[in-house]
């Protein structure tokens, strides 16, 4: 985030394993099996309902109102990968659209997480090019401003590494650093099977009080029933 004008072309990628390990997993589940860590902010949203995403993060740092740096960037992407794009400062001017999406896709993009605005969202959904922003914005952007791709750039709260695992569903996004994705993806299989006996549990009337032992707890809390 503090290196500028750099275009890093070597990066560390996770594995094609892992990030398929991990892409059956639902990013509320990924974020708590990986210890609550890991989440975008919220306003961080699907354009276009159904909208999902798994790869590998290539990272770009915007200037405001300015997507040189998405061109730049679609030099670098490699298939699998997801372009993770962050800004210098707070801006929701529209920096992508549908042409910017068909040279990723054309590179090999699975798609894009950006903390900025995002346009032609109806041609977006056409393609099913899967793109994570915080606002849809026709504004468009110029191309006049340096900053950089491949560096570690903290986006919408997170920080991301080029290489880590972006997951985006309609959840939020959520990173996973590649040196943790496969200890992640096992406990994000065991956190799911859990809660798959929790779900019959439930299912069948018991109750969560019953479940996780809280009556307990709930006493010693102060809690009291009246009748
Ligand atoms: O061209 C731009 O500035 C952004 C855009 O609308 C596109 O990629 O289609
Ligand atoms: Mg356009």
């Amino acid at each position: 985030m503090h290196e500028l004008g750099v275009v890093h072309r070597t990066i560390t990628r996770a594995t094609e394993a892992d990030v398929k390990a991990l892409s059956a997993f639902g990013v509320s589940t990924i974020h708590e099996a990986m210890g609550r860590l890991g989440l975008m902010r919220p306003y961080i949203r699907p354009v276009y309902p159904g909208a999902k995403v798994c790869g590998t993060a290539v990272t770009v740092l915007l200037q405001p109102g300015d997507n040189w740096m998405l061109h730049v960037a679609a030099e670098q992407v490699q298939p699998g990968d997801v372009v993770v794009a962050a800004c210098t400062t707070e801006s929701e001017d529209g920096f992508f659209g549908d042409l910017l999406a068909t040279s990723l896709r054309a590179q090999g993009a699975e798609g894009l997480i950006i903390d900025g605005g995002c346009r032609d969202v109806e041609t977006l959904q056409e393609m099913d090019f899967p793109v994570f922003s915080r606002a849809i914005n026709s504004k468009g952007t110029v191309k006049a401003t340096v900053g950089s791709v491949n560096v570690p750039v903290v986006c919408a709260n997170a920080l991301v590494n080029p290489g880590d695992v972006v997951i985006g569903d309609v959840d939020g996004v959520v990173v996973v650093p590649a040196a943790r994705a496969a200890e992640v993806a096992a406990a994000a299989r065991t956190r799911e099977d859990n809660e798959e006996n929790k779900r019959q549990r439930l299912a069948a009337g018991e109750l969560g009080l019953d479940i996780y032992s809280m009556r307990e707890r709930l006493t010693a809390a102060g809690l009291r029933y009246t009748d």
